[in-house]
């Protein structure tokens, strides 16, 4: 007998207009065969399982009252979006999602209509619906503009300055705030206890009822119209609330899971919005079966749905990320300058464990990266030693803070970056590529990446120690090599890389955890009589001159390798090679970068492979340069 759920109602729906003739009745049970669909997917793919749960009745009324594609259903960050993907024609492929070649674990414009935005970074889905909501005014195509917003991304600046501009320019839009009172973590801020307090004085069981009333006289809401909409209008809309004082209806709170009420508010909204509208839907992450994860069922592994016991994977090496926690929990014991900041991603970043220890120097900040940069600035130029803690894809949301409030002031702010390179599954959003070319490029600013955990707990006494300036250390997501680490790391001296092996010939000089695919290449080619010269750059900034200048007057040809974008240490490698004059003197250099497109998700070794940047791939970039054929052979 199969284990997939029965699934009568779902089993007639392949896009949203099949709802069409659904009744309200029926649309309850669907959301039940959806929600059971999602669980039994996401058990087999693994995921972000909570968020989804938690909107599957919203997801079935929004498909139900509007018109997708031709009105625009935007889902913020959009990890909640499976159960939109298995209503919009994409259940026969939901079991791949975030596989090789499969469905993305977020909205994705290339991969479907209904997906008329991409996202997977916070905050961002009222901005693009007012876009939308603009174009439509100015005659382009499309009808409703819904954006769908959590609490947790509602902790981020962006998200006030599209509030602040929809309330200005009064266009038909609709706002969907949905509470589930989490983020990845219990959410944290004044404006997540505001939320809490609109919810906790507001009279939910009488909305309930006053919904259900209206409901009762509608056998067709949308035909009966105006006067039953106006009393479920009146009933719940709460004067004086911010959004209200920023332009917006205010409209609820209501039960996100209550069917009757999202039929009732969202068909209400369509027939009667005029201007800017929010509605403030309450509803619990993890909905029907993961309510009682601390969590919420954010993210998580394939699992049994019987039993709830996830696949775990063995490794004897513990993750960079606790590494990190670790060492910086050690320091933080001896200097009690040392703060931590983390936006929004305590367990993610280990900062967790540091918030546990050093309750009053830990921040989390919410989703709010670059206020967390310039916090931390503020706190540098106050004397403090602030490690702020981010993954590499959302330190690009505070670029400018890098530049103005870190960079040009010199100020010492230790960027701890996590999940730097290719990081699976997430894909191209989370891709760890560009901090390196960015970073690097900045007056003053010391990038480091560490090749093992060993070189981790070395970079974080380096940054403990560096208080001349900004500096960062990078290191990817997932488990070490499981390398020794020394038990009380002594600080690098800035700007010194390390030599790993002589040999002749070729250099490879590394910068990150490359290293051991360039390791596992030379044992490859040493069965070919080619033993390569290998080092590890440890700095992208401040270049070891002496080093590389070295190693290129040494060998016939030098390869830089590095988890990042191009832009970034091999092109500073390259610049100074040039402005030495070392490629008159005839060197053959090779940088070995990510490649110049977005690489959607799979593992990461299968990512790595796409991008060319394996051990087998390092050895073939070895003899190409060479001029050598695969046996070992000068051509
Ligand atoms: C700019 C940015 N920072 C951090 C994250 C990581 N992140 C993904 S989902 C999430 C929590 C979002 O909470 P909420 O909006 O309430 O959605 P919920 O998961 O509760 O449905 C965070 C912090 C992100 N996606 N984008
Ligand atoms: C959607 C999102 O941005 C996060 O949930 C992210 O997927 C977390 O990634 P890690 O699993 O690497 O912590
Ligand atoms: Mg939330």
């Amino acid at each position: 007998m199969s284990d997939k759920p029965l699934t009568p109602t779902l089993d007639r729906i392949d896009l949203p207009s099949d709802l069409n003739g659904l009744s309200d009745g029926q649309l309850r049970a669907l959301a039940d065969e959806l929600r059971a669909e999602t669980i039994s997917a996401v058990s087999e793919t693994g995921g972000h399982l909570g968020a989804g749960l938690g909107v599957v009745e919203l997801t079935v009324a929004l498909h139900a009252v509007f018109d997708a594609p031709k009105d625009k259903i935007i889902w913020d960050v959009s990890h909640q979006c499976y159960p939109h993907k298995i209503l919009t024609g994409r259940r026969d492929r939901i079991r791949t999602l975030r596989q090789k070649d499969g469905l993305s674990g977020f909205t994705k414009r290339s991969e479907s209509a209904y997906d008329p935005f991409g996202a997977a970074h916070s905050s961002t889905s009222i901005s693009a619906a007012l876009g939308f909501a603009v174009a439509r005014d100015l005659g382009g195509e499309g009808g409703d503009a819904i954006a769908v917003i959590g609490d947790g991304a509602m902790s981020a600046g962006m998200a006030y300055e599209a509030l602040n501009n929809a309330g200005h320019l009064k266009k038909r839009l609709i706002v969907i705030l949905n509470d589930n009172e989490m983020s990845i973590a219990p959410p944290v801020g004044a404006m997540s206890s505001y939320l809490s307090r609109l919810y906790a004085g507001a009279p939910f069981q009488e909305l309930k009822a006053a919904a259900k009333g209206a409901v009762s006289f509608l056998p067709e809401p949308l035909q009966e119209g105006a006067k039953r909409a106006r009393d479920v209008l009146k009933h719940m809309t709460v004067g004086g609330t911010l959004f209200e004082e920023l332009g917006f209806s205010y409209l609820g709170p209501i039960d996100g899971h209550d069917m009757e009420q999202l039929l009732t508010v969202l068909r209400t909204v369509k027939t009667r919005a005029t201007g800017p509208i929010l509605i403030h839907a309450i509803t619990k992450k993890g909905k029907g079966y993961a309510e009682n994860r601390p969590d919420r069922g954010h993210a998580t592994g394939k699992f049994n749905v019987v039993t709830g016991e996830q696949a775990k994977a063995v490794s004897n090496a513990p993750s960079y990320t606790s590494v990190f926690a670790e060492s910086l929990i050690k320091h933080a014991a001896q200097d009690d300058k040392i703060v931590a900041v983390t936006a929004a991603m305590p367990d993610g970043t280990g900062l967790d464990r540091f918030m546990q220890r050093f309750a009053s120097r830990c921040f989390d900040v919410g989703i709010a990266e670059q206020h967390a940069v310039t916090f931390c600035a503020g706190m540098a130029a106050g004397g403090l030693k602030p490690f702020c803690a981010l993954y590499s894809t959302f330190l690009q949301r505070g670029y400018d803070q890098v530049v103005h409030d870190v960079a040009i002031q010199r100020l010492p702010v230790r960027f701890a970056i996590d999940r730097a390179g290719l990081v699976g599954a997430d894909g191209a959003t989370h891709a760890g590529a560009f901090d390196v070319a960015f970073l690097a490029n900045l007056p003053g600013f010391v990038v480091m990446a560490a090749a093992d955990e060993a070189e981790l707990t070395r970079m974080v006494a380096t940054a403990v120690a560096h208080d001349e300036g900004p500096i960062a250390f990078r290191f990817p997501r997932g488990e070490g090599v499981g390398v020794e680490r020394p038990e009380a790391a002594e600080p690098l001296e800035i700007g010194k890389g390390r030599m790993i092996r002589d040999g002749s010939k070729v250099a490879i000089l590394s910068f990150g955890t490359r290293l051991q695919e360039v390791e596992a290449a030379c044992e490859a080619l040493a069965a070919k009589g080619i033993t390569p010269t290998v080092a590890d750059a440890r700095f992208a900034k401040p270049l070891d001159r002496e080093l590389i200048l070295k190693l290129a007057r040494d060998h016939e040809a030098l390869i830089t390798i590095e988890e990042g974008a191009i832009g970034g240490f091999g092109s500073h490698v390259a610049q100074l090679l040039a402005e030495e004059g070392v490629f008159d003197q005839g060197l053959k250099y090779r940088s070995m970068v990510l490649p110049d497109t977005f690489i959607d998700q799979a593992s990461p070794k299968d990512m790595y492979a796409t991008a060319g940047m394996n051990a087998e791939q390092i050895e073939a970039k070895v003899l190409e340069t060479l001029g050598v054929d695969l046996v070992g052979k000068r051509a």
